[in-house]
């Protein structure tokens, strides 16, 4: 009997080498970025920009491709680097509908499956017309202007030097916490006990390994972290459970009173939001203050708009609108242009077989925007990776896509960019800020691995002076 064991062995080695690396043949025509180096970025945990602009960008633009076959994880997915494509598999939700979320993925089992990002037809239209309206019910520019306050108080009012990167997710996490949830994590006041044990838990999950073969969370299951993960989730039930019984003007106490919500939909959107609201935020403000750091020039001139526009009144909706500070919201497109903070979509799956552009598309294909390639496409961006704000002036916004396309866009956009340009404007009016001497990002901008697509700046010290 056990003379049987190594041949077993052997063949289930074979099959799940086989199933997570040979191409299926239905896609064998499209042009394929080769395996071996992406591989090998994956296991080196590279950041996702480095592997789109090393790997997939220059095979795509060497063969003018404008859709490529990419090796992600264990499966293969087409990326799709062109707007116009993009547009097509965006707009048409029936033929490319969101993909149903791996059953295995420690991820899934936080974020769920029952949220407004993964369901699709009239459960996502049901829960995207709530998030939406909930969204839009007020404009929380007060909220933005008393948490920038909080972080003026911790930078003083001498010359400090922060981890940036933090510093940004801790305002981003209350920023959602006062507007979405109606509850303080006081995540800029103290070391938020919630924030590191959700860091903690995510970077548990990122572990390549399983991230490559999902299924030995069954075979070799990591108990300690599913644990962890367990008591997060009860703690979002918590406060759902005291919001249900104490509802206020935020967000959820609104999407609470929808009774067509189970409570499955409620606590899976409660953690989704949580996650979309402040990772995204935290990169794309890390970003933007990074490249106003790198470029004084720039910095400097976005203070004066802000000098002459507001002045030393109040902040408010209106003096921090796009159209009051065009200068300073093109300097917040520019950084989610060129560190694009998610940069690929969800995917797609095609639910019948599909021709887009010019590249046959089989069902059961899994599909996904590349938004950084799209944001640094030659034949579209002059120079993509060099920062300049004014490029808005002339070069069209139609492949400018960092909030995604079509009908399942981020609802939560105008909200994103009041919040940056509060905390932006604020900080310009009371200071200045540089890379320290020594930075690991003085030659360019350096991002922390991460298997979600996210784009977060690793490690990112900038000195405030007070002015
Ligand atoms: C700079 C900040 C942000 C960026 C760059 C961003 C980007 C995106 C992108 C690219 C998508 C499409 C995802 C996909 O189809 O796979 C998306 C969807 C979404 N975002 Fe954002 N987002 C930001 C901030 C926020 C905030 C602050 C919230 C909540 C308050 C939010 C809530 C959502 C939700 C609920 C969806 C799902 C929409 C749907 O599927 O219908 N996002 N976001």
């Amino acid at each position: 009997m056990a003379s049987l064991y190594w041949p077993l062995a052997l063949v289930v080695v074979f099959l799940l080498t086989r199933r997570l690396f040979v191409v299926p043949a239905s896609l064998r025509h499209l042009p394929r970025v080769p395996i071996f180096p992406l591989l090998k970025s994956y296991l080196s945990m590279e950041p996702e920009d480095a592997r789109i602009r090393k790997l997939i960008l220059p095979f795509a633009n060497e063969r003018q491709e404008g859709v490529v076959l990419v090796w992600v994880l264990g499966r293969w997915m087409v990326h799709i680097l062109d707007q116009q494509i993009a547009r097509q598999l965006c707009d048409d939700l029936a033929l490319y509908p969101k993909e149903k979320p791996p059953n295995d993925s420690l991820l899934w089992h936080l974020i769920g499956n029952s949220n407004i990002l993964v369901s699709n037809a009239t459960q996502w239209k049901k829960q995207s017309r709530l998030i939406n309206d909930a969204i839009n019910l007020q404009m929380p520019v007060e909220q933005f202007v008393a948490l920038t306050n909080n972080v003026k108080a911790l930078l003083g009012q001498g010359t400090i030097t922060v981890r940036w990167e933090e510093f940004a997710q801790r305002f981003a996490v209350d920023a959602l916490g006062s507007t979405v949830f109606g509850h303080d994590f006081e995540a800029l006041k103290q070391q938020s006990m919630f924030v590191r044990e959700y860091n903690g838990v995510m970077s548990g999950i990122a572990n390549p390994v399983y991230l490559i073969a999902p299924v030995l969370e069954r075979l070799v299951p990591r108990t300690t972290l599913l644990n962890r993960i367990d008591t997060l989730i009860e703690q979002f039930v918590a406060l759902l459970k005291a919001k249900q019984n104490s509802p206020g003007d935020d967000m959820m106490s609104y999407m609470l009173r929808d009774p067509d919500m189970s409570q499955k939909e409620l606590r899976d959107n409660m953690i989704l939001l949580f996650i979309s609201g402040h990772d995204t935020s935290a990169g794309a403000l890390s970003t933007l203050f990074y490249f106003l750091a790198t470029h004084p020039e720039i910095q400097r001139r976005a203070r004066e708009e802000i000098a002459a526009v507001v002045g030393k009144a109040d902040f408010t909706a209106e003096n921090l609108s796009a159209n009051s500070l065009p200068f300073l919201n093109a300097c917040i497109r520019e950084s989610l242009r060129i560190n694009t903070p998610i940069s690929y979509v969800v995917p797609r799956m095609s639910s019948a077989d599909a021709q887009l552009g010019k590249y046959t598309i089989p069902a059961g294909t899994s599909l996904t925007v590349d938004i950084y390639a799209i944001h640094h496409t030659e034949a579209v961006w002059k120079d993509p990776h060099v920062y300049r704000p004014e490029r808005f002036d002339t070069e069209g916004l139609k492949n400018w896509v960092p909030f995604a396309l079509g009908p399942r866009q981020c609802p939560a956009r105008n909200f994103a960019m009041y919040e940056q340009r509060t905390l932006a404007a604020g900080l310009l009016r009371d200071y200045e800020w540089e890379l320290p001497a020594g930075s690991k990002h003085c030659n360019s901008i350096q991002n922390a691995f991460s298997p979600f697509a996210l784009t977060v700046p690793h490690k990112l010290h900038l000195t405030f002076h007070k002015l």
